[in-house]
């Protein structure tokens, strides 16, 4: 439990710790003139400076005629069917909740707390041991942007949800005005068209703002209506609960938004599209005229509306959650999801990022629910991969993204287990369980050091390995020969321990090159479970991405026409084939964490077909079983 000053840094989001750009690094790595610290000091005041530059300049006179003359009503919009199917969503999952709240976070198990760590800021932890497959967040989002289903904005936004509540809707009520949004009820369009709709149905009719992942205005202008909503309070109500039921605002407000480690021109991309924000609310809007009366500056107050939406421009852009559902029913992709919108959730908000989460975020109906892969230790911190991030890739691709995309540069527990391999990455040779380095190679020895034995330990069998690998590179890098991948990976074998990253790269060709050239149908088989035995050790084997890649392999090797020629086959293929008939098996209960068991169905045919085809193993494998 915290108490006292801590409780308060924490629960009000500010903490003292205000995020400075590392200056030396960013000058040293880009060019100057991109560094905008001395220009700006916050989101408000970088937009009051931009929307007096561009009065100054006459350049806000360009976006006056742009937002003036918007494009014509969308025809398209009338042809939207008004009875049409709940496609599916409401029915795709159980209904979930937390088994007990918690009292001092809303909407998370009572399991959690908050915490705070320099790296990383705000964190929930386990304060106590957690299983796998428990429910630890189950939240309503805040704000929601649904994309719109206009027909010109493309199938792949199409969604039957309601733009208020988040609910999937089987028969919905259309907004009059602009016939995007659509409502589950009558409650829920008056409570959008006074709170908010009112003032984005005619931007919305025009395709005024981009429904692109990369673009978060309509998002921005939805936050800060929410904060208009509640009069702009931003103090928490007293009590030191995380989170507040009627008003969400002051978590919303202190969400992160990275905003100082920001690059020029993504800033400018942000404030040029908030101006555009200000200037429609201002022209085609009545947003202001509630605050006429009031005797404020209203040059000012819009000013600190720009301000406010630049803020929750980056804060959604570093906190959004992509409402997508995992869809396997088509053609087994890796991330084949269906997207539907963003929400922000200010409590899922306080989830880090790591490339090796211990839970995962899924959506079910208008919740979206936070759900343990693996079992958590007391004292751990509970980590999402957030979804643009693919875990899959190497750290360096990771890097880029989570600076690119999210401006903070990734300090999880895998990131630096990879980046402390390049440290000591060789598997010991004495004990072959510890990480070993080299320190010294004379007179024809190499001698290393193991992190495990404390001692120095003999690597010349390492070297040798390496060398023959080396070589073998050279030959597969001109003749992309199978011999020559298999002789690496044997080298490796030798030089990393069984389950590290390089060797997951050498696996990942060997499927590849077996799968299109190999002769040997077993062969795929063999290298597609080494590939994901090295990725679930290092993940977790209820992690969507290797779920869905599983599923493809095993889909693969059903289709594979080779696969009726294996008769007979050699003990060590005997094992391989009964492994993989086990993971068939095993895949089914796996893929019930994230769909409900009619969802798995499409996943039967694969089932069956493998156990027919391997039927000799599959009988001895349910021996084993009954024996066990
Ligand atoms: C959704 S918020 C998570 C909660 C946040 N720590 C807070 O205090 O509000 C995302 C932000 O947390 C920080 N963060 C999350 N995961 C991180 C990681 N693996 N390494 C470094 N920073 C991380 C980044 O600043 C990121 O923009």
């Amino acid at each position: 439990m915290l108490d006292g000053k801590d409780k308060h840094y924490i629960m009000n989001g500010g903490s003292n710790r205000e995020r400075q750009p590392d200056i030396k690094e960013r000058i040293g790595v880009r060019n100057k003139k991109y560094f905008f610290k001395e220009q700006y000091i916050n989101e408000s005041n970088a937009f009051c400076k931009y929307f007096e530059a561009i009065q100054h300049n006459g350049y806000i006179q360009n976006i006056i005629d742009e937002v003036d003359n918007m494009g014509d009503f969308c025809d398209l919009y009338t042809d939207v069917p008004k009875n049409y199917q709940a496609d599916q969503i409401n029915l795709y999952y159980e209904p979930m909740s937390v088994s007990e709240g918690s009292a001092e976070i809303l909407y998370a198990s009572h399991a959690l707390d908050i915490r705070e760590s320099a790296d990383r800021g705000r964190k929930l932890v386990a304060n106590k041991s957690i299983g796998k497959g428990k429910i630890l967040i189950n939240e309503i989002p805040t704000v929601l942007q649904v994309s719109p289903m206009c027909k010109c904005v493309g199938e792949r936004y199409c969604l039957y949800r309601c733009h208020n509540c988040g609910k999937a809707c089987k028969l919905f009520y259309v907004c009059d005005g602009c016939n995007v949004c659509i409502f589950c009820s009558r409650v829920c369009l008056y409570q959008a068209y006074k709170n908010y709709h009112r003032y984005e149905c005619y931007g919305l009719q025009r395709h005024f703002w981009s429904m692109e992942d990369t673009d978060y205005s309509y998002l921005a202008l939805r936050m800060m209506l929410y904060g208009a909503t509640k009069q702009f309070d931003t103090q928490p109500v007293i009590g030191g609960v995380y989170g507040h039921v009627e008003n969400n605002y002051p978590f919303i407000y202190t969400l992160e938004s990275n905003f100082h480690q920001m690059m020029l021109p993504r800033v400018n991309k942000i404030l040029y599209s908030v101006a555009r924000n200000l200037v429609y609310l201002i022209r085609k809007t009545n947003f202001f005229h509630q605050y006429k009366d009031k005797n404020f500056n209203m040059q000012d107050f819009y000013l600190y509306v720009g301000g406010l939406m630049v803020k929750h421009y980056c804060q959604a852009q570093n906190n959004n959650i992509l409402l997508k559902y995992p869809n396997m029913t088509q053609g087994f992709g890796l991330n084949v999801v269906s997207g539907t919108g963003k929400a922000i959730c200010p409590t899922i908000a306080l989830l880090n990022h790591s490339c090796t989460p211990n839970a995962t975020i899924l959506i079910c109906s208008e919740f979206v629910v936070v759900k343990s892969i693996r079992t958590i230790r007391k004292g751990e911190e509970i980590t999402i991969c957030y979804s643009e991030v693919d875990a899959l890739l190497r750290v360096n691709e990771r890097h880029i993204i989570t600076e690119e995309i999210f401006h903070f540069t990734c300090c999880c527990s895998f990131c630096t287990y990879e980046k402390n391999l390049a440290i000591a990455p060789y598997k010991c040779p004495q004990c072959a369980v510890g990480n070993a380095k080299q320190v010294d190679s004379k007179s024809g020895k190499t001698v290393g050091y193991c992190f495990k034995c404390l001692r120095s330990v003999p690597m010349n069998d390492i070297f040798d390995n390496f060398k023959i690998a080396k070589i073998c590179r050279n030959v597969y890098n001109v003749t992309y020969s199978i011999e020559h991948l298999t002789r690496i990976a044997e080298c490796y074998k030798v030089i990393f321990h069984e389950n590290s990253l390089p060797l997951l790269d050498v696996y990942r060709l060997l499927y590849e090159k077996h799968y299109l050239w190999g002769e040997k149908p077993i062969e795929v088989v063999r290298y597609g479970l080494l590939l994901f035995r090295i990725l679930e050790y290092n993940m977790s084997r209820l992690y969507l991405p290797i779920l869905t890649a599983k599923v493809k392999l095993f889909s693969q090797v059903v289709e594979m026409k080779k696969f009726s020629e294996v008769r007979d086959l050699n003990d060590e293929e005997f094992d391989i084939i009964k492994t993989f008939v086990g993971e068939v098996v095993n895949v089914k209960r796996d893929l019930l964490f994230y769909l409900p068991s009619d969802k798995c169905l499409f996943y039967s045919p694969i089932q069956t077909k493998v156990q027919m085809m391997f039927q000799r193993v599959s009988l001895q494998s349910n021996d084993d079983q009954a024996q066990a």
